[in-house]
């Protein structure tokens, strides 16, 4: 991945250099040592100066020393140093010893951390990080931004290069660095946000990830700017190869800047997002949307990244691991429906509300019918049957066993739509599981697959639920084998399609799958070659890739529909 330095800052009052003056002599070179500290190794250098470890020379303590020539064009360790006081006590936060000037070298001595994220990330060598790492990124970020905002300060330069993690025992622990650009947002001496305005200002952040706002719009920054920088780099991270703006490395001329710039605006969230979990695109929408001196609700996305850590089965998200350890997944047993979610979370409780209003529908209570077996499966059969001979026909049947007759009562008219009944999504799903196990033709399924999508649509959550993939699972088995539409109930005999696709395929999103899709089923010429299709759709929507249906799935679901009704 390409490094994520190109912090720029221009002619912005605080770090303008004297104009006209006689240009500064060149920096001489580093001493020995400064002050009270002896010089090590360099740990790593910066657009204004170079950072060692360091050691007191009555102490012994060791430290890492930022280092600066007093004549630097852009000087800012003597900002720097105002901000480690407001900062100083939180968790990820480094700790400064002493500061000061001596010579033609301002010095800061701080807290010796480890590695930085870039130097990690770029050592492994991996074109993108895995999931559990970018939440626990995520869940870490967001906090030290908490923290910092509470205090009144703004990073600013958010950047993989300024987070780094803590040395042994705190090495699970993402430190923030690199104060050399913060700013105060509460104006100390009116205790009030700083205004917002609309003269553009020079840019001050780096290239990568400062929010589009602050770079390409020349906005005033607040929290708003630094959580949308975060939110870029987690899905900077997550994408193979990094953000496309980052993949030339640092622009050097204007009109790079520029097409840069230009790159940066256009990239709509969803576009960025495609085929990621649905967390990263709603948590850079938010960061957008929020208003200039609104305070972002920090704990909200917090739990949001835990959540998703814990429903992909990440343990331990608070700890940063690295390289990620190896999580065992849970084998996937015969069928591609039970397993995917059924580890995941227990059904919300409204979902569950929903689906006991469905079973309520079916009016079992009224009669102990379920303790006569003989009654039920007389039931299934005539269910079956009456399937068989109605495919529209409802399957909801009321049984009285009164004076030993077995009685169904006479469906009520169909529904006109699974919408309309007041169910909740997931007993909306598996109704329609249920007729599409016993579809008949294509046009029954055409008819399915468009209310399948229309259900999906049907709140907020696009969420490929258990529910869903079992009606997908239902579908790719129609279609793979022509032959049940003869004999409809022999869904336990079909193969399902992730018995082979899941446990092979690596748990990475594959970028394109769906478009290509939505593209192919246009053309898709036989059931056999649209199973394959659904087969594929739902791998790259499985939990593991990102189970959210985009706008290209919803497209290819409903050229699915168009097609199913067009061939026969
Ligand atoms: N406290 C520290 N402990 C260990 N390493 C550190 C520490 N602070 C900084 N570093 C290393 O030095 C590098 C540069 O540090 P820093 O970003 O503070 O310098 P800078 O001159 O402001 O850089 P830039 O111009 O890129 O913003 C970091 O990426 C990190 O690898």
């Amino acid at each position: 991945m390409a490094p994520t330095y190109g912090t720029t800052s221009s002619s912005e009052e605080e770090y303008s250099s004297d104009d006209g003056a006689e240009p500064p002599p060149p920096p001489p070179k580093f001493p020995t040592h400064i002050a009270n500290y002896y010089l090590n190794e360099n740990l790593g250098s910066g657009y204004s100066g170079s950072i060692f470890r360091a050691t007191n020379l009555h102490t012994n303590q060791v430290v890492a020393l930022k280092v600066q020539y007093i004549h630097h064009e852009c000087p800012t360790n003597k900002y720097e140093r105002n901000f480690f006081p407001m900062i100083q006590g939180g968790l990820g936060m480094p700790r400064l010893y002493a500061s000061g000037v001596q010579g033609p070298w301002d010095y800061l001595a701080m807290e010796l951390l480890g590695p930085s994220l870039d130097s990690l990330f770029r050592k492994s060598g991996k074109t993108m990080m895995d999931l559990r790492s970018v939440c626990s990124i995520g869940v870490q970020l967001i906090q030290r931004l908490q923290f910092m905002h509470q205090r009144g300060v703004l990073h600013r330069d958010i950047q993989l290069g300024n987070c780094v993690i803590g040395l042994p025992p705190y090495d699970k622990v993402i430190y923030m660095i690199d104060f050399g650009f913060s700013k105060q947002y509460i104006d100390p001496r009116t205790g009030r946000h700083i205004p917002d305005s609309n003269i553009k200002r020079d840019f001050i952040g780096n290239y990568w990830f400062s929010s589009v706002g602050v770079h390409c719009r020349g906005k005033v920054p607040s929290r708003r700017d630094d959580l949308e920088a975060a939110a870029l780099m987690l899905i900077h991270l997550l994408t193979p190869r990094g953000l496309t703006w980052t993949r030339n490395g640092v622009p050097k001329t204007d009109a790079a800047h520029k097409a840069l710039k230009l790159e940066k605006r256009n990239a709509t969230p969803e576009m960025l997002c495609r085929g990621l979990p649905s967390e990263f695109e709603e948590f850079l929408i938010y960061t957008r949307r929020l208003a200039f001196k609104e305070c972002p609700n920090y704990d909200y996305w917090v739990q949001k990244f835990r959540g998703l850590a814990r429903e992909e089965g990440f343990a331990d998200i608070d700890s940063f691991y690295w390289p990620p350890p190896v999580i065992k997944k849970p084998v996937l047993v015969k069928t591609f429906n039970t397993p995917i979610r059924a580890t995941g979370r227990p059904l919300p409780r409204d979902e569950m509300a929903g689906v006991l209003e469905g079973l309520t529908r079916l009016e079992l209570g009224v009669q102990p019918v379920l303790g006569d077996r003989a009654n039920v499966e007389h039931v299934i059969r005539q269910a079956r049957q009456d399937a068989l001979r109605n495919p529209n026909k409802p399957e909801i049947i009321t049984v009285s066993s009164t004076g030993g007759e077995r009685k169904t009562q006479p469906a009520r008219p169909l529904r006109a739509h699974p919408t309309n009944l007041g169910l909740s999504k997931a007993a909306m799903l598996n109704m329609l599981s249920g007729k599409a196990r016993v579809a008949r033709d294509n046009k029954v399924l055409a008819g399915l697959v468009k209310e399948f999508t229309e259900v999906l649509q049907m709140n907020s959550s696009r969420t490929v639920t258990k529910e869903a993939f079992n009606f997908l699972d239902i579908l790719y088995k129609q279609l793979d084998d022509p032959s049940v539409f003869i004999q409809p109930h022999r869904t336990s005999q079909q193969q399902s399609f992730n018995e082979e696709v899941f446990a092979k395929d690596p748990a990475y999103v594959k970028l394109g799958v769906v478009s290509r899709l939505r593209r192919e089923v246009n053309y898709a010429r036989s059931n056999k070659v649209m199973a394959g299709m659904v087969a594929e759709f739902a791998k790259t929507t499985n939990k593991s890739t990102g189970r959210t249906i985009t706008k290209d799935g919803f497209f290819f679901l409903n050229g699915l529909a168009e097609r199913l009704a067009v061939l026969q």
